[in-house]
């Protein structure tokens, strides 16, 4: 069976709306709406006059959240949601499920954690929500966010598992109702490792988000954990997934998943380039990466930098290249200790370090506030499944760029990425990223005349 017919499907009679979550969506009008960047559809989008304006706030108040939630979402210093907050969360916490696509850097963690802290029944001993996404530490990152913002909430346990740890550890934690969470983040394979041996059992899920979801269902194996995983949760619970990326082949995969969801997307793909971010290219050979590089981060004024290269090898030689150069700089890539990983981007994120030479491990979803400079150092070209046309490589190699140059310029906030290109496919990428955004990428100028990467 292929990997398509072998999709989720739910039966008739699994759709049957309930009482619980998702009853919410059944039950709301259809219809489309516009806000901002935003095309909303499905589930209570025309709600009202048919306009998201006026019917949703632009105050944390106006949503009616937990006095605990609030408290920990001024202690975040979020003065107003973002425009994807404010269209999603009144939805979200009434239960509707949610598929959507927003531009980088705009909250879209803060949708799932308040929707979910909102409606969460803590049981002790009984895991309510399950959060999945691609890459360890941005589990890890997502964990923390759940800490953030469960400050004022000390009965709920939120506990992060992924691969290359000690699986005893997780284990010992499930087996112990005081230790047992109530909330897991989690890399799929370690999550289907863990209820595949009974260790962890779902039965009791409400709330099952995907995070970074068009990467987890793209790819074969992270799909098919996906669905084991997702079997093994009840029927009935309120299903979210998130992206930045989107595509029209992926839509329907998602939908799978959902019963009647919101769906917001950024159908305008030129509206998917984050505003505070000036992108520019530079021509070379191969042979002159590294020298340009150096010119670069001596030109420009930077907070924090992160440098996209294609292997693990070159990230290794990459950075040691640059602290022998006295650049303060470190390497994140898979092919380090999972401990180490860990502690890495800790460090970098806690500004330890001012310099990251990463794979794509950093490319999607990790949130580090002062990087204002990315570097594709090598451009993206990821096939999105082997055997992909050359039209979908350039297509996922535009997803890739688009992911890796948003941990630049993140909520608003100035932004600079520079992309090395210096071969024939290099400059097919770029032409695609180009036609795609319909954004002119500027040539980088000599001596970083006239950018200024500092400021909001
Ligand atoms: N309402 C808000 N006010 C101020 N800052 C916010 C608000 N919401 C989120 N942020 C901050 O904005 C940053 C980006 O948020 P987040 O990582 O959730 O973006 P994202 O949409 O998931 O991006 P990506 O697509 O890159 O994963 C985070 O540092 C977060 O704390």
């Amino acid at each position: 069976m292929s990997a398509e017919e072998d999709l989720i499907d739910y039966s008739d009679e699994e759709i049957q709306p309930t009482d619980g979550a998702g009853a919410a969506g059944a039950t709301a009008t259809n219809g489309d709406a516009k806000k901002g960047d935003l095309t909303v559809t499905g589930a209570g989008a025309a709600q009202g006059k048919g306009s998201y304006v006026g019917i949703h706030s632009t105050s944390f108040r106006d949503l009616l959240l937990k006095p605990e939630i609030m408290k920990a979402i001024t202690d975040c210093g979020f003065e107003h949601p973002s425009e994807v907050q404010q269209v999603c969360i009144p939805q979200a916490i009434v239960g509707t499920d949610v598929l959507c696509q927003a531009k980088s850097g705009l909250g879209k963690t803060a949708v799932f954690v308040i929707s979910t802290l909102q409606q969460v029944d803590i049981v002790a001993g009984e895991v309510s929500v399950l959060v999945m996404c691609h890459t360890r530490e941005l589990a890890f990152q997502i964990k923390n966010e759940y800490a953030r913002f469960t400050k004022y909430m000390p009965e709920v346990k939120t506990a992060v598992f992924y691969g290359g740890t000690d699986i005893k550890e997780n284990e010992k934690m499930l087996a112990n109702k005081e230790t047992h969470p109530n909330i897991v983040v989690a890399t799929p394979g370690r999550l289907n490792a863990l209820v595949r041996e009974k260790k962890l059992r779902l039965g009791t899920v409400k709330f099952f988000v995907l995070d970074e979801c068009d990467k987890m269902l793209d790819q074969i194996d992270m799909r098919r954990d996906v669905q084991e995983i997702f079997r093994a949760t009840p029927a009935n619970k309120q299903v979210m997934m998130f992206s930045a990326t989107l595509s029209q082949a992926t839509r329907p995969v998602c939908k799978k998943f959902m019963r009647n969801p919101l769906e917001i997307y950024v159908d305008d793909e030129t509206k998917l380039t984050l505003h505070g971010l000036r992108q520019f290219y530079s021509k070379l050979s191969e042979a002159e990466k590294n020298r340009r590089l150096n010119d670069l981060l001596d030109e420009l004024t930077y907070n924090q930098v992160i440098i996209f290269v294609k292997s693990t090898v070159r990230a290794n030689e990459l950075s040691k290249l640059l602290i022998e150069c006295n650049f303060p700089a470190t390497a994140v890539h898979s092919g380090i200790s999972q401990d180490e990983r860990i502690k890495r981007y800790q460090d970098f994120k806690n500004f330890k370090h001012r310099i990251c030479v990463s794979t794509d491990v950093f490319g999607r979803g990790i949130d580090i506030e002062r990087i204002n400079v990315a570097v594709n150092y090598d451009m993206p070209d990821s096939p999105a499944n082997p055997g992909a046309s050359d039209k979908e490589s350039l297509a996922s190699a535009a997803d890739t760029y688009l992911h890796r140059v948003g941990r630049a310029g993140r909520f608003g906030t100035k932004g600079v990425a520079v992309s090395f290109v210096s071969s024939e496919r290099d400059e097919a990428v770029l032409k695609a990223i180009e036609a795609r955004f319909e954004r002119k990428i500027e040539e980088y100028p000599v001596g970083g005349e006239g950018i200024d990467v500092m400021g909001d």
